[in-house]
């Protein structure tokens, strides 16, 4: 458990830490900090029954249900008695921890007056002198908890006296992470808390012109922030001394190892002149048994680890609902715009694709949409993110470039055109929203043809709501209820200017009063004609059938067989989506609505077979569990289509993926690797 495994990491690292030190102080010091870290696991238990709450069903959410939501927000892992016990009692207050006046006026003014449980529990470990492997969920705030310690560190604490000064001074801080966006996020963070006690900062990374970079460098820095390559070249140019490094930072170390960066990663971590006087401290959200197995090889031996997450069977944020929604590809567009009426609350968000084309495709086909990923131009990149950010725009189609780290204000929903490859690629990205103790909601668009969402419900331990595309009459239906409220608010001034065409269009229109109203209400908020929306595929003029045939259908192409009994053959292929019922009876397939007809006379006429309309999704067999079966289907779009995007031999190590995944957003001034997807 979770719970447990926090616990007895602390607790050994208590009994170690009180070993050592014979300090009358220290030893109150922990004593208050062990009391925070009991109340902080009391907590953790807490906040797990809290999840369930977030599980409300969200609908065109208006001003009011958004400030009560907005008023929902927790802590990060911390129960209701908690907000309420008010923040000067607060076991993680500021004012508890060994945070220097400025540090902790420059936290007021952010709105921090406690610390987060990942960042309360490993300040003293961090402050002390331990190397830390620290993981939480996403969103739990682990930037602060390397950030505050280490210029605690610097400026008030054992590192002070041997901390380079003056004029040329080599840094004493490197922190190494996976994007620069990241780089530049988490930059911010240490030119805020740094500035205010005077420890400068730069941020290097690739795609921005080295010469800005070098100046800062040779003026002297204190803390360095940057990507791998960026910071190789920096050295190997040999404008950045690391040989007087007291701190290393890892940050979404799981990442910047799978890229296959460790080489660089080593070569960097590598030039420091006495190992053994410099702290290294790795952090992330998903920690793969392969990354605490190389951690080994950069952290000390007698290094701590907290991990919140442990194993716990839910890896990814539980302040997020996570939803899953059959969608083929070519229904994407359609579908999006309406799960965003539906889903984002009037926020910002982050729809993920797997490659950069489909990036960009999708944002050009999405009103006010813009795209973000490795071959856009990293000034473009910036100026994205920076409107994406102040609210210019509000949907931002990103690859995983954005997946990790990236902190933006209310993100209120992200969709995943697809089930991504890995989960750790689930965790973060659905983590873009749900933070710091906001909800969120995270909906997943899986093609049933395709692709699968077991494995990724398995590894991650998220139990997925599984919901069809969000009708379009269901959407009008909300509207309509607004521009009621609206139609209340015009004049009476306007009705002598209408009121004839009014009393014209009843008289003459053979309908009624109501209905003249619901037509004129649907004009006004746009809507001409309203189609329906087709369960599995999600595509408009079509609708969702079932099919059964007096016995079990094992196979589709059985179901295919049974319907080119009664259909001619360019009918059957235009059969789409084609699953079985998890109960072996039935097949459920879409069809267009204007060959509905012809679906169901040729059933009434068939022996044993019957054929009705859905409006729900009954549950179906997950495209894994009938694996082998779809091969050797029908023509209506098995043979040989999509194989087991999860089974066949992707995954694996992380070398091999040098090139495949990163080469653009990551190293792109370099222009390294070939199928570079993000
Ligand atoms: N003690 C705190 N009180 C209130 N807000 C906080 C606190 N600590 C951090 N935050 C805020 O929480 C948000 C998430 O923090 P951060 O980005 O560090 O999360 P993270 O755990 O690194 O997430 P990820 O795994 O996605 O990178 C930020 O907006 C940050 O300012």
């Amino acid at each position: 458990m979770n719970k447990k495994m926090a616990l007895k990491d602390f607790e050994e690292t208590e009994a170690a830490l009180t070993e050592k030190s014979s300090d009358k102080k220290k030893s109150k010091k922990k004593e208050s900090s062990k009391k925070r870290k009991e109340s902080e696991i009391e907590e953790e238990e807490e906040r797990s029954e809290t999840s369930s709450e977030l599980g409300e069903p969200v609908n065109l959410k208006s001003e009011k249900e958004k400030k009560k939501k907005k008023k929902a927000k927790v802590e990060p892992e911390a129960g209701v008695e908690e907000q309420e016990r008010g923040e000067s009692e607060h076991p993680n207050a500021v004012s508890r921890f060994r945070i220097s006046v400025p540090l902790r006026e420059k936290l007021k003014s952010k709105g921090i007056e406690s610390l987060f449980p990942i960042q309360a529990m490993t300040f003293d470990m961090v402050l002390d002198g331990s190397d830390l492997v620290g993981r939480a969920r996403t969103g739990q705030g682990k930037t602060l908890a390397f950030v505050l310690p280490i210029l605690e560190s610097l400026t008030n604490g054992p590192t002070k006296a041997s901390k380079k000064t003056g004029y040329g001074r080599a840094p004493s801080v490197l922190v190494l992470l996976p994007t620069r966006e990241l780089a530049k996020q988490v930059h911010e963070d240490f030119d805020v808390y740094g500035g205010a006690v005077g420890l400068t900062s730069c941020c290097l990374y690739g795609g921005a012109p080295y010469h800005a970079q070098e100046f800062k460098l040779k003026k002297g820095i204190d803390v360095v922030i940057g990507t791998p390559g960026r910071i190789k070249d920096h050295i190997e140019r040999g404008n950045i001394d690391l040989s007087s490094l007291k701190f290393r930072v890892l940050d979404e170390a799981d990442e910047m190892l799978r890229m296959g960066f460790v080489e660089d990663v080593e070569l960097i971590l590598g030039k420091v002149e006495d190992a053994n006087k410099v702290q290294t401290l790795l952090f992330s959200a998903t920690l793969p048994s392969w990354v605490k197995h190389i951690s080994t090889k950069f952290l000390k031996s007698d290094k701590k680890t907290i991990d919140l997450v442990g194993n716990e069977k839910m890896k990814a944020s539980t302040n997020v609902r996570h939803i899953v929604l059959p969608c083929s590809s070519s229904a994407r567009s359609q579908v999006i715009p309406d799960i965003i009426r539906c889903y984002s609350s009037g926020g910002r968000t982050i729809i993920f694709t797997e490659t950069k084309e489909s990036a960009s495709q999708l944002a050009d086909l999405l009103p006010g949409a813009r795209a973000l990923h490795g071959d856009i131009q990293q000034s473009q990149r910036e100026v994205t993110l920076a409107g994406f950010r102040s609210g210019k725009f509000m949907t931002l189609v990103a690859t995983n470039v954005a997946a990790r780290g990236l902190d933006i204000n209310d993100v209120q929903l992200i969709i995943q055109c697809e089930p991504p490859r890995d989960v750790e690629a689930y965790i973060h990205r659905s983590g873009r929203t749900g933070r710091a103790g906001n909800t969120g909601v995270a909906v997943m668009l899986y093609d049933p043809r395709k692709s699968s969402v077991s494995k990724i419900e398995r590894e991650s331990g998220v139990k997925f709501e599984h919901i069809s595309a969000p009708q379009p009459a269901d959407i009008a239906k909300a509207a309509g209820v607004e521009a009621a409220e609206t139609i209340t608010q015009v004049s009476d001034s306007v009705i002598p200017a209408f009121k004839s065409a009014a009393e014209e269009l009843l008289n003459n229109s053979g309908l009624s009063a109501a209905e003249l109203l619901a037509k004129a209400l649907a004009k006004a908020v746009g809507y001409t004609e309203i189609k329906s929306r087709s369960l599995l595929s999600s595509l408009e003029d079509h609708v969702t059938v079932v099919l059964e045939a007096g016995k079990p259908i094992y196979t589709p192409s059985f179901a295919f067989g049974v319907l080119r009994r009664f259909l001619p053959e360019e009918k059957v292929e235009l059969v789409k989506g084609m699953a079985l019922t998890a109960d072996g009876n039935g097949a459920v397939f879409d069809v267009p609505v204007a060959d509905l007809d012809l679906f169901r006379s040729g059933a009434d006429n068939a022996a044993n077979v019957s054929l009705e309309v859905l409006k729900q999704l009954p549950p179906l067999q997950e495209r894994e569990q009938s694996r082998g079966r779809f091969g050797g289907g029908g023509r209506g779009g098995f043979g040989g289509r999509g194989g087991n995007r999860f089974s066949g031999g992707r995954g694996g190590g992380f070398s091999d993926r040098r090139n495949d995944r990163f080469s653009g957003g990551f190293r792109g001034s370099k222009g390294r690797g070939g199928g570079n997807r993000w």
